[in-house]
Order: structure tokens, then sequence, then C-alpha cells
């Protein structure tokens, strides 16, 4: 994909795990044993993503096209079914990462597919574009106390056969495990100071995504409580293992690579059950080059100031091997008439050390440029090479080159908001428009905020649209200044605000888009 795109913050998410610019997400379950928000003892923060996942997904019906990986299960957890206090403690993980951009059942996918790579699982491929419910699924999550035939049946309705479910289950089940608080019926006298909630692992490497749930079955050493448990009503796993005469599963035992690529087909159909009225996305792989909060403002003397950063993503052993110090990056931008200038560029320096990627190498370059406004900028390309002995590589995003719009600009100086503590906190957003253009049909600020929702502990995103009103002069003779107050909005734990600041002109429309929540306070 080129840049920007609406997918932009997931593929951040996606793409840089922890330091500068760290998306926020695999910290969460880094290492793989971890616990929800690191001081849950006994809880696992990667396992429950994985059950929370098939928990929303065990909704589809294949012959309607509904349910599916939707987040109905916010509207769920107080199901016997969903029972624990885990399905929530992971939706409000996932709730500081929901934007107008990512959807929290795009977050959910985003998370299991980190979370299995950094237990050692499958890379399974990424797409975006899920739509959140709005009400609960049906009560369809298999329950261990079933029969093989209702289980059969369940997995059929999700659209998985007998080999597939067998799959599934085992790809589920090999990290993690049983809460005696939870399942008493299956686990007992496992609670002690050290393990409050009482969790017995289903197989010996709770923290690895490898093949022991297969071959510790095949072998007799099993401590499945749902296979070698010691209520025979609720070893659910043995009778679904044993469902095709143990073939799956011993091919999964004789195979570690068959059982990793089996897993992250089945994970990846699992992520990309939705409902019919859902269009996924394409494949979401890190792009080589991209922008990282690069924003264009008018400075106090008139001209424009081109500031944030450029990554580099590489998989190759020279990106490995790279020293950022060391690694020449220049962008060249084109001015608003599309015209080059020898002197319309500049060089981007290293952010102290690399961040870290569960996909490659990734470091970053601060940019600060100073534009003059008259000329102004349409777009960018980067030069950049591994090493300063390299021939630069030239990135100018699928051909076009990285388009920058020098029309509205949002004014971080000055806009603020009033405290969330008083009445109707409000924020106040300034913002540029150049003049010089034709008439100003119309100017605006398209606001997404979040509301709490009754019976879930996630929030649903809403759109509200506040017209620009002209507040005079700027800096420079080509820009007016504008501005508008507006309701901040309910107060939630979760998701997050952004906003962009757009102007119609003579048909066209220009937009700074994405900014985040102002926090500079009034
Ligand atoms: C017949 C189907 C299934 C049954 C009856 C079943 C049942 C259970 C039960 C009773 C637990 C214990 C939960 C707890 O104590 O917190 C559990 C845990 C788990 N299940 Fe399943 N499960 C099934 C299928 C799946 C599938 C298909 C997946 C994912 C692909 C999955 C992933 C998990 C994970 C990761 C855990 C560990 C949760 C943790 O460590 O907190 N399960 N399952």
């Amino acid at each position: 994909y080129v840049w920007p795109s609406p997918y932009d913050f997931l593929e951040d998410a996606y793409t840089v795990s922890a330091r500068f610019g760290g998306g926020g997400i695999v910290p969460g379950v880094d290492p793989c044993g971890v616990s929800p928000f690191g001081f849950l003892p006994g809880r696992q923060a990667a396992s429950e993503w994985l059950r929370l996942a098939y928990h929303d997904m065990a909704t589809y019906n294949i012959e309607t096209g509904l349910g599916g990986l939707d987040a109905s299960i916010g509207f769920e957890t107080t199901r016997a079914q969903n029972i624990g206090t885990a399905m929530n403690t992971s939706l409000v993980f996932f709730g500081a990462f929901q934007s107008k951009t990512s959807s929290m059942s795009d977050v959910m996918a985003l998370g299991v597919i980190l979370a299995m790579k950094n237990c050692g699982g499958p890379s399974i491929p990424f797409r975006a574009g899920r739509i959140d419910a709005v009400t609960g699924g049906p009560e369809t999550v298999p329950e261990p106390q079933q029969d093989l035939e209702m289980h059969t049946a369940a997995f059929a309705l999700q659209g998985f056969n007998v080999t597939e479910m067998i799959g599934l289950v085992a790809c589920g089940h090999t990290i993690g495990g049983v809460h005696q608080v939870d399942f008493p019926l299956s686990v007992q006298n496992a609670t002690s100071a050290q393990n409050p909630e009482g969790v017995v692992h289903f197989d010996d490497s709770f923290d690895s995504f490898d093949n022991h749930i297969a071959t510790q079955w095949i072998d007799g050493t099993s401590t499945d409580p749902l296979a070698v448990g010691f209520n025979d009503t609720t070893n659910s796993d043995a009778r679904i293992f044993a469902a095709d005469g143990n073939t799956t599963m011993r091919a999964f035992a004789w195979d570690p690579e068959f059982f990793s690529s089996q897993c992250g087909s089945l994970l990846e159909r699992m992520l990309n059950t939705v409902p019919n009225t859902v269009q996924l996305s394409e494949v979401i792989d890190p792009l080589p080059v991209k922008p990282y909060q690069l924003q264009l403002s008018l400075a106090t003397n008139g001209s424009l100031i081109m500031s944030g950063y450029i990554r580099i993503f590489g998989t190759s052993a020279e990106a490995a091997a790279a020293s950022e110090t060391d690694m020449p990056v220049t962008l060249s931008w084109k001015d608003r008439n599309g015209q080059s200038n020898t002197t319309y560029s500049t060089s981007a320096l290293a952010v102290s050390q690399p961040s870290t990627s569960l996909w490659g190498n990734v470091r970053f370059f601060q940019v600060d440029a100073i534009i003059e406004s008259q000329s102004g900028i349409s777009s960018f390309v980067v030069d950049w090479a591994f090493n300063s002995q390299d021939t630069l590589t030239h990135s100018d995003n699928g051909g076009g080159g990285f388009p920058l719009q020098d029309v509205a600009l949002f004014q971080a100086d000055n806009s603020c908001v009033t405290p969330a503590s008083q009445a109707n906190p409000t924020t106040t957003v300034f913002a540029v428009i150049r003049t010089d253009l034709g008439p100003i049909t119309s100017a605006y600020i398209d606001y997404s905020s979040n509301v709490n929702q009754e019976g879930s502990v996630t929030v649903k995103q809403v759109a509200a649209r506040f017209p620009l009103v002209h507040f005079g002069n700027s800096s420079s003779p080509l820009y007016d200044t504008y501005s508008v107050s507006f309701p901040t909005g309910e107060t939630t734990n979760q998701g997050v605000i952004t906003f962009d600041v757009v102007a119609v002109i003579t048909g066209k429309t220009y937009a700074s888009a994405n900014n985040l929540a102002i926090t500079t306070p009034c």
C-alpha cells in the first residue's frame, strides 16, 4: 500500500514493537508468559488474547454469514461460556488502540498475530477492515462438558471441518491453561499463594507456541486438564484430539513445522472469519519507508516547518547489521507547483537507538526542515541506504512520491483543551488555511471521539463535524487563521481521539488527517 492510508496506525502497531514509535501492543505479551498488565499471577496475556479472539469468532454462522470476529464479545462477557475476568482484561488493553482507523476487532486480530509470533508461533498475515458489532451475538461458544457431536456441529457452523477442528483446538491449547477458579469441574487442588487462580497448563511449554500439546498427547505424558483431567465429562480435548483416530495429532507430534504451518493457516482463517458484509483489506506488510507523525505547520516567521520522522524497515542481513548513525537519509521535496530545486532537500538524523520489530529491523530518522511558504510543498521522496558506502535507494511511495499538502494546517500553538474535571470540557483547535487558491467553500474539523457502551467495557467511536470560523490573519499573508471550540465529549477510559482539519477550496478537499487529541491545557 502507499502512504497515507487509513491503515497507517495499524501498520505502525504491526511493524514497530517497542522503543521509539513503538506500537504498544507487543510489550503487553512480551515475554510470552507475561501476565496481563504485568501483575496478575497465574495469568497469561498472550493465551487470553487468543481465547478472546476464538470466543468472539465462535458466533459465526456459515449459513447466514453473520457473526465472526466483530468484537461482539464485549457484550457477551457475562455469559457462562465466557467465564473469567480475562475477556474484559484483554478488551481493556486493546481499548487503548481503538480509533477511527482501527476497530476493536482489527486490534484483537492484530493482537493475536503479534502475540503468536512473539510466542514463537507462525507469522500470520494481517488484514484490516473489520467492523465492530454493537450488540452480542448468539451463544455458540463450545463448552468442555458438551459431547463430540455437539462440538463437531459447532465447528461446522463456524466453517471448520473435523480435521480443522482438531487443528484449531490443538493450536489454541498449545499456550495457556485452565483456571480452577473458573473451571472447578476440570481442575482441583491447584490454587496456592503463588497460583491464586489455580492454573494448570495444557502442556509443559505453556509459554511457547510449539507442538508439545501434540507430542505429549501422543506419547502419553499429557497434562492437559481438558484431555486427561479427573473429570471425564469435561475432557473435551481428549474427544476432539481422537476424533479422527489421532491422525492429525500424530502428524502434529511428528513434525513441528507442519504443526506451525497448519496453525498459521487455521488461525489466519479464524481471524478472517468476519460478517459477510465486511470486506477485508489486502495483507498489510511493513512499508520499507514510511513517514511517522510528519506534520507541516506555519511558523511565527511566516515560513512552513516540516517536522516528524521517517521510518526505515528492512529484513535483510544488511538491515540487521546497519548502524543508524551511518545511514544516509535525505528528503527531497517538490514545491506546490510540482517543481524540484536543489535547495528543496533536508537530511534526517537518526533517533538515538533502533526500535524493535517482530518482522525485521526498524530505525527512525528525525526531520526538521524549513520550507518557504510561497513555493510550498506538494510531495517528497526519500533517498537512503543502510550504510554510507552503499548506493542510495530511491523511495518514492510507489511512484507518486509521499504527498504532503500545504493548504489546511493544524496549528498546535494556542490549540488547547479545558480539564475533563470541569463541567462541559471543550477543545479549541486553531488552524491556518491558504488564501491564494480561491474562495474557501467550507472549512471544518472532523472529530472522532468515543462513547461508552451499555453492556460492554468497550467504547464506540463517534464522529462529529464542527465548522471552522475565520479568526484573522496569520504570520504569513498566504494564510488565514481559523478556529473552533467544541465539546470534548464523553470521558472514557479507552479509545484514541483524533481529528482532521479540512478545507474545501474550488471543489478540492485538503485535509490534515488523524491529528491526535489535544492535551495542552487551556
Ligand atoms: C471445543 C472447543 C473448546 C473448548 C471446549 C475449550 C475450552 C477451554 C477451557 C475450559 C479453557 C480454560 C479457560 C480458563 O480457565 O481461563 C480454555 C482455555 C483456552 N482456550 Fe479453549 N476451548 C476450545 C477451543 C479453543 C480454540 C479453537 C482456541 C483457539 C484457537 C482456544 C484457545 C484457548 C486458549 C489460548 C486458552 C488458554 C487461556 C488462558 O491461558 O487464560 N480454545 N479453553
